[in-house]
Order: C-alpha cells, then sequence, then structure tokens
C-alpha cells in the first residue's frame, strides 16, 4: 500500500530561497535571504533603492547564480522586469506572438483583460509608456506560469491601470498562483506578506574567499 502524508503536512512551497547571498561587483548586494512562496501567496519585496530587489528577483529567475545559498521551485514562472522590451517597428499582437505561442494564456483574452485590444494592431512605438508597461505584462498573463516575478509593475500606470493589475492578481492568487512584486507605491492587494531587504550600501566591499 502507499503510504499517504498525515492529514495536517502542508504542501511544499512553490518556491524557496533559502541564505541566497549576491555581490555585485564587489559589493554584497543580499546577505543570506530567505523566504518561501506557497500556493495564493503573494508577497510585497521592499526596501530603499539599492538594496537589491530586483538582484533578488533576477536570481530567483535563474537569470543570475546565487553566490552562496539555494534557490528551489516548484514551478514554471514568469519574470516582469524594469524593461518592457518591445519592438518598436511590430504590432502589438506580433510583439505577444512568441509569448503566445509559448505559454498556455490565450492573446484574445489577454489584451481584453489588459485593456489592450483596440491597441492590437499598432506599433509599439506608438503606445505610451503605460500602454507598455501593460503590453510587458500581458506576456506574463500569456505564459499561464503559476509563479510571477514582478519588478515594479506599477510603473506608468494611471489609476485605473493599478485597480485592474490588482484584481488580475487577485484572479490568479485565487486560482492557485504566487507571486513576488517590488512596489514603491501601495498596490490594491489584500493579504499580502511583506519582505523587507535592507540597505547594504554603506557597507565595506567584501570579497568572496
Ligand atoms: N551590473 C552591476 N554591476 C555592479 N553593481 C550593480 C550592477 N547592477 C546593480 N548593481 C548594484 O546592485 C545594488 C542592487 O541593485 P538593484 O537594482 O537590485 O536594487 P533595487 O533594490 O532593485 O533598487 P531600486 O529600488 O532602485 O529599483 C545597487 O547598489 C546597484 O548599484
Amino acid at each position: 500500500m502507499t503510504p499517504q502524508p498525515p492529514p495536517s503536512a502542508l504542501p511544499p512551497p512553490l518556491l524557496d530561497v533559502r541564505d541566497v547571498t549576491v555581490f555585485r561587483g564587489d559589493r554584497l548586494v543580499l546577505d543570506g535571504v530567505s523566504l518561501s512562496l506557497f500556493s495564493g501567496d503573494a508577497m510585497i519585496l521592499t526596501g530603499p533603492n539599492g538594496a537589491g530587489k530586483s538582484t533578488l528577483l533576477r536570481t530567483i529567475s535563474g537569470l543570475r547564480k546565487p553566490d552562496g545559498g539555494t534557490v528551489e521551485r516548484q514551478t514554471e514562472l514568469a519574470w516582469l522586469g524594469h524593461q518592457d522590451a518591445l519592438k518598436p517597428g511590430l504590432t502589438l499582437t506580433q510583439n505577444l506572438a512568441l509569448a503566445a505561442k509559448l505559454g498556455t494564456g490565450h492573446m484574445h483574452e489577454v489584451l481584453e483583460t489588459l485593456d489592450l485590444t483596440f491597441l492590437a494592431d499598432l506599433p509599439a512605438r506608438l503606445l505610451s509608456s503605460g500602454q507598455k508597461r501593460r503590453a510587458a505584462f500581458a506576456r506574463v498573463m500569456l505564459s499561464g506560469a503559476p509563479l510571477w516575478l514582478l519588478d515594479e509593475p506599477t510603473v506608468g500606470l494611471d489609476v485605473a491601470s493599478i485597480e485592474r493589475l490588482g484584481a488580475i492578481m487577485a484572479e490568479h492568487r485565487a486560482k492557485g498562483g504566487a507571486m513576488i512584486v517590488t512596489t514603491h507605491v501601495p498596490l490594491p492587494l489584500e493579504n499580502t506578506r511583506s519582505h523587507e531587504l535592507p540597505s547594504l550600501a554603506n557597507a565595506e566591499p567584501l570579497w568572496l574567499s
């Protein structure tokens, strides 16, 4: 007979970050950061400019390796960086075509949800900065990934768009997704957890032994 887990056993976290240390140049930016993320979680990553929020998200995403510690995840992720990464001469739909092909989201649905349908055939160079940010976020939705790493998703967004983003995030969590979000403005999200990164900017340069 297959042994069953005890009824009280918690499911494993979608993401488990243990004692992560990262240097940039000769500076220690992340010093032993640990956090876990479970299905339905929304974690707000806070800290002053330069505290290492983007560095942590890039490390979790696998874009850079930690100098110490481990990052374990049980699921696919989608990462939204500072750059919107849209090709100016391609239309919005053309820009999103690859993400739609590789992911499980539906282009029509995602454009509608983000109020981008009326811009679908416009070259990206003609989009406003807030529209570009929404377009970049469309890639995250198109991926269908359960784990979202969102680096300042609200930059350039108006109040209505921030409200819409909050609703999208809440729906993602309700479906079992999870996210880490860096932001310098309050988000319309309930029951969030927060993780504050201290600024190590004034620390003496250190070297790995
Ligand atoms: N390529 C690089 N080489 C060396 N140092 C870097 C590099 N990129 C970033 N840094 C440094 O790493 C530190 C953390 O930067 P990071 O962008 O992760 O901070 P942040 O908390 O996201 O800041 P912000 O709130 O301004 O977006 C900063 O001191 C920055 O100067």
